[in-house]
Parts: structure tokens; sequence; C-alpha cells
């Protein structure tokens, strides 16, 4: 909530000062003022209380005089009535009219009744003739037997129809007992009776109303309400009911609160009742309570005002702390500017943020010359190192790249191997990169063009791996080893060669023969294999020496190579043994044909003298050649070829054997 409340507030600091030192203001005001005035309030609610009983007791008093002098009035008339009347209601009646500016503005009717209770005369009709037997009833009744005036309760008169209280006083005889008694109806609505206390209700909205002990109203301004049983669900009527005299507080039949204040009449028992709604009691107190309300308003208005102004000029100093601190950032201003003599916490916090500042200046001179240390040494380094994102894009690269692909290493941010080295390089990388971003390192070996020389890349990629295990990005070293590959390469064909002769060693032929005959067997093709041997060659080294004999195995060699097709492969095996693996011979009687032609055509080539170093020689040879039985093994056809040859040389040497199918 208060968070909330302070997301609401202005961002600036001073206006939100203010604004507190407002609301603060505000509420403290009013809470005293609200306070003060609940405190009047509840001594003002006494007071009220306490006037409006008195003047309800007070009311009641008059009321009290009003009903003793009318039934003193009617006692009066009735004592002054000849006793003749009983018995002559003319003379009754012309009695009443000689009287009547003594009762015709205060009663309805007088009726005469004799002893019984029974009607003697009445000086009015209300257009009807019913006689009135009064026997039973309270106001004939009482009079009777107390023989003293009476007033009833109120009633509604069949005969006057209209809501009426009888007063009634006995008539009596020279000896003092009653002989009838005169009654005198009054109006309770016309006559004025309760309506001359009526200047005594409380207020402008509030009112008094009168009830009889059994709980009927007597007189209320609402006509409808008017001898009708009281609602006793509020208002404290069934206190007052049950005897209680004074004021309470209580909220009326329609719902608004109001004090309400009760006092009997000694008389009649009758309840006076007054209402005097709370609104209009305090009409006074709430119209403080608005005036409190804008008068904290504009207080804390001023406050506010005053609050800003202040606030303006306490925070000053930081305010320049802040320019300061801009100033730093944005106009490179040195950061001394931040000292500050002041002795309060602003001063501290310049200085803080001196000190705060100088640290970093520190530690970030310390890292720039740290990486510019590394950056050399990276740079430096004749290898490609760089870090790849989870997007598989270079987020570092050393200058190693701008030497050999000719982007700096701020263009290779952002791009991909493909995009640097070619979709091919990059697809020559994807495996190891896989396995990196798996969580293993992996070696990669890439060939590719760089600067139009064809290189051979060779490195690591190193996951980065995050605390949960999860791969950051890739790590990536290569190397050039083109050379190295070349040297391989280089080593690797001369492991190959017959240095002496040029031709395919003993460890290439075997390789090839195998490759040959799986070829042959794959494709169901003819191959044959010639075996050949220098003729005596044992003699040109004896005679002539090592020197001599190598030349004549030089030369032998070439004429071989002549021979043969460049699809064909001539090998030395040792000494003066050579080979050639025939391939694409044709089949069946043709192969046996090429193969003897091949090797006619050899031993012929053979016979021209060699030139050497001591003079021309003449040499010659044999060949022992067979065809490949499907099936056959390396072995057994080197050994039948080997086998032609030794028929050869047992045949006279010079000449070839085309060895048969086994
Ligand atoms: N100059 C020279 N001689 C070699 C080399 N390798 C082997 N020899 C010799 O070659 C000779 C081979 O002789 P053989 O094939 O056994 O016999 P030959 O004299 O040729 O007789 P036939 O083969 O029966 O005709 C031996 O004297 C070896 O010392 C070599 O690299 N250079």
């Amino acid at each position: 909530m208060l968070k909330r409340g302070l997301r609401l507030m202005p961002a600036n600091l001073k206006l939100r000062m203010a604004c507190v030192a407002a609301v603060l203001v505000f509420v403290a005001t009013l809470l005293v003022t609200l306070s003060t005035l609940a405190v009047a309030e509840r001594g003002m609610k006494s007071v009220i209380g306490d006037q409006q009983y008195a003047m309800l007791a007070s009311a009641a008093s008059f009321m009290d005089d009003r009903i003793v002098a009318r039934v003193a009035q009617v006692e009066s008339l009735a004592s002054s009535l000849p006793p003749a009347v009983l018995t002559q209601p003319e003379m009754a009646r012309r009695f009443f009219e000689a009287q009547a500016p003594i009762w015709e503005h205060e009663y309805l009717n007088l009726i005469l009744l004799d002893a019984r209770g029974q009607q003697v005369a009445s000086v009015r009709s209300f257009g009807n003739e019913r006689r009135l037997d009064a026997a039973g009833r309270d106001y004939f009744e009482r009079p009777m037997a107390t023989l003293r005036g009476f007033m009833s309760q109120p009633f509604f008169s069949r005969i006057s129809e209209r809501q009426v209280v009888i007063v009634s006083a006995p008539l009596l005889d020279g000896g003092g007992n009653a002989t009838g008694v005169l009654t005198a109806s009054m109006d309770l609505q016309a006559s004025g009776f309760l309506r001359q206390i009526s200047a005594l209700k409380p207020g402008a909205s509030g009112y008094l109303f009168l009830m009889t002990p059994d709980g009927t109203m007597i007189d209320h301004p609402d006509p409808l309400r008017m001898l009708q049983p009281i609602g006793l669900q509020a208002s404290g009527l069934d206190r007052a009911l049950h005897g209680f005299e004074g004021w309470i507080e209580a909220v009326g039949l329609d719902g608004r609160e109001s004090i309400f204040a009760y006092q009997r009449l000694r008389t009649t028992g009758w309840i006076l009742g007054a209402r005097y709604p709370t609104e209009e009691a305090f009409a006074p107190l709430a119209q403080m309570r608005r005036n409190a309300i804008y008068g904290a308003t504009g207080l804390a208005l001023a406050s506010g005002v005053l609050a800003w102004a202040l606030v303006f000029r306490l925070l000053a100093p930081l305010q320049r702390l802040r320019d300061r601190i801009r100033a730093i950032r944005h106009d490179g201003a040195d950061i001394a500017v931040l000292h500050d003599t002041r002795r309060d916490e602003i001063g501290e916090l310049g200085n803080a943020f001196y000190q705060l500042m100088a640290e970093r200046e520190n530690a970030e001179g310390l890292r720039t010359a740290s990486e510019k240390r590394l950056r050399l040494i990276t740079d430096n380094l004749p290898v490609l190192i760089a870090y790849l994102d989870r997007d598989r894009r270079f987020r570092f690269g050393n200058a190693t790249f701008e030497r050999w692909f000719g982007v700096t290493p701020e263009r290779l941010v952002g791009m991909s191997i493909a995009q640097l080295m070619g979709e091919d390089a990059a697809r020559q990388g994807a495996e190891g990169l896989d396995g990196a971003f798996a969580g293993h390192a992996t070696t990669c070996q890439m060939r590719l063009l760089i600067g139009g020389a064809p290189r051979v890349l060779e490195g690591v990629y190193i996951p980065d791996l995050q605390p949960d295990g999860s791969v950051a990005g890739v790590y990536a070293l290569k190397h050039d080893m083109t050379h190295v590959k070349d040297v391989e390469e280089q080593l690797s064909r001369l492991a190959r060669i017959d240095t002496l002769t040029g031709l395919a060693n003993r460890r290439s032929f075997n390789e090839t023969l195998q490759q040959a005959l799986a070829r042959a067997s794959r494709h169901g093709r003819a191959l044959a294999l010639a075996y050949l041997d220098v003729d005596h060659f044992k003699r040109v080294n004896d005679s002539y020496g090592h020197g001599v004999g190598d030349e004549v195995l030089k030369e032998f060699g070439e004429r071989l190579r002549a021979c043969v097709r460049a699809s064909d492969l001539p090998a030395r095996l040792s000494g003066d043994e050579f080979v050639v693996i025939l391939e694409e011979i044709g089949s069946g009687a043709e192969a046996e044909h090429t193969v003897a032609k091949i090797a006619g055509k050899i031993v012929a080539a053979m016979r021209a003298p060699f030139a050497t170093g001591a003079g021309m020689l003449a040499v010659s040879a044999s060949v022992g050649v067979v065809l490949w039985r499907p099936g056959q093994g390396e072995d057994a056809l080197l050994a039948a070829a080997d086998g032609a040859l030794y028929v050869a040389k047992a045949n006279g040497r010079d000449g070839y054997v085309v060895g048969a199918a086994a």
C-alpha cells in the first residue's frame, strides 16, 4: 500500500518531500481539529440533551396546568348547573347556550348525563340522534365515584366522529352526592389544546409528540400516526413507556439519528416526547468540521509550498553534487570536483562518490591494462582465438582474423562462421561445434582457401560451462597446420616410393594390389600381375660395382614405366625384382592375349643396351605373368606370378611366361 503510494508520487525528490510535508500537515491538522471537535461534540450533545429535556419538562408542566384548568372549568360549570336540569333537558340546553362564551371555543360539545349514565341533554346533535349511554365509561364512573373532575384518555367518538378526550365533572346535590355528570368533549386536533405547546418544538426540523401510557399516539406532526399505536422498534419509546424520563440519543423510525426527550404528564400520565434530529442539532459542528477540512487543506498547501522552498534550499548542495556527477559522465570532468569540504551528509556523500569513482577508475585502468596485455598476446599469436555465442556468432576474435580473413575484430562481432569462412568450412566445423555446445571439448579440422591458397586449420572447441551446467558459448582456438600436413603427405608419399627408381615400393604395391583386387572382385573385371627379374644382375654388380648396378636398375625402372599404361602400377619389390599390376585388360582370351603382349613388350624393351658409367651394357629380363582368378588372395597371386617367372627363367631367360590360372 505504502509502496504503491510512493510509486504514485512525483519522481522529483523536492516535489516528493513537499508533498509528504503537505500531507503530514494536512493529516495532523485534520486529526487535531477533528479530535477537538469530537470532544466538543460529546460535551455539546450533553448540553443539547439537557436543554431539550428541561424545555420538555416545562412544556409538560404547562400542559398539566392546562389540564387542571380544564377540569376545574368543567367542575365549575357543573357546580353552577341548577339541580332541575337533570329532569328538564331544555333548561339544561338553555343554560349551556347562555354559558357558550365560556366553553364553545374550548369544547366540541357538552353532554349532561344522569346518575345512570344516560344522556339527558346534548348541546350539539352532529346530525345524528344517537343518545349517549356512558354507563361503565371511565369519564362517567370516575366523577360519580370520586366526586371530582376527570380527563379521559383519547378515543374516537362515534357521536362526533372525531378524536376526542372527555373532561367530565360530577353534579352534586345539597348533601354532596353525585346526581349526574357533565361531560365536555374536546376535539384533539381542532381545540388547539396541544398546538399551544408546539411552539416549544426543538429547532426547525424537530417536533413534539404526545402519547398515552399504553402507547397510543395522541399528537404527532404526521396526522396518519394520530391515535395509532407507536412503533417500539426505535427512538427509545419502549423505555419511555416503562417510566423513563430524560433524554437519549437514538435512531427514529425514518432511520435518522436524533435526540429524544421524554416526560410524563402528572395529571393524565401521558408521555410528552420531543425529537431533535442530530443533523440539525450539530449543524454548527458539521460546519466547523467542513471549515476544519478547508483550513487544513489551505494549511497543507501553504506548508507544501514552504516545504518545497525549504527543501529546495536544503537540497541545493545535493543538486550541485548531481550536476558534478553529470559533468564527469558527459563532459569528462575530473573526479576531483567531487571533493567536498562540507561537513554534513551531502559532503560525506560527495567524498564517498569521489572515493568510489577513484577506486573504479583505478580498477578500470588495471582491467584495461590487463585486457590490453591479453589482447597483445592473443593478437600476436599466429592462431585464431575466438568466442562464439549460443547463436554461433562471433563475440570475440583476435587480430589473426584480420590478418587471415581481412575482417577486423570489431566487424567480426556478430558474424557467423559461414559468413566469415564460407559454407563449406562451416559444415566442416559443425560437428565439433555441436559437441562443444553439448558440453564436451572437441577438436576439428578444416580445409579451406585463405587468400586463394589452400590451408588446413586444426583446432579445439571448449564449452563455456555455466554453474547451472548450461553452455553459454564456446571458446575456439585454431592453428594453421598446412605445412605440417604437407610434410605429412610428403612423408606418406615417400614411404610409398622406391627411392632408387622412383617406382612404387613394396608397401605401396601391397596396398594398391589389395585395392585393385577389391575393385576387380566388386566389378567382376580381369586383373593380371607380372613378376620381372633382371637376368644375371649379380654379374653386373660383381663386374662393374653396385653404382653401375644401380644405374641399370634405374633405367630398367624407367623402361618398365614406359611399357605400361598410367593406370597400371609398376613397382620394385626388392633388388632386381619388379612387378606390374595390370588392369583394364579385357576378359577371357582377350585378357590372356593382352598380358602376353605386354610381357613381350617389356622383354623387348629391355633388350636395347643400357647406357651406364661403365659403357653400354646388354641387359635382359625375364617376366612371369598370371591372370587373377576370382577369389584368389594377394599372396597366392604373387606366388603364381613368381612361379611363372621361375618358369621363364628356367626357359632360358630373356622371355616371358603367361602362367595358367590355377
Ligand atoms: N646394384 C645393386 N645391386 C643389388 C641391389 N639389390 C640387390 N642387389 C644385388 O642383385 C643381385 C641379385 O641377384 P639374383 O637375382 O639373386 O641373381 P641374378 O644374378 O640376377 O640371377 P638370376 O636372377 O637367376 O638371373 C645380388 O647380387 C644383390 O646383391 C641394389 O639395390 N643395387
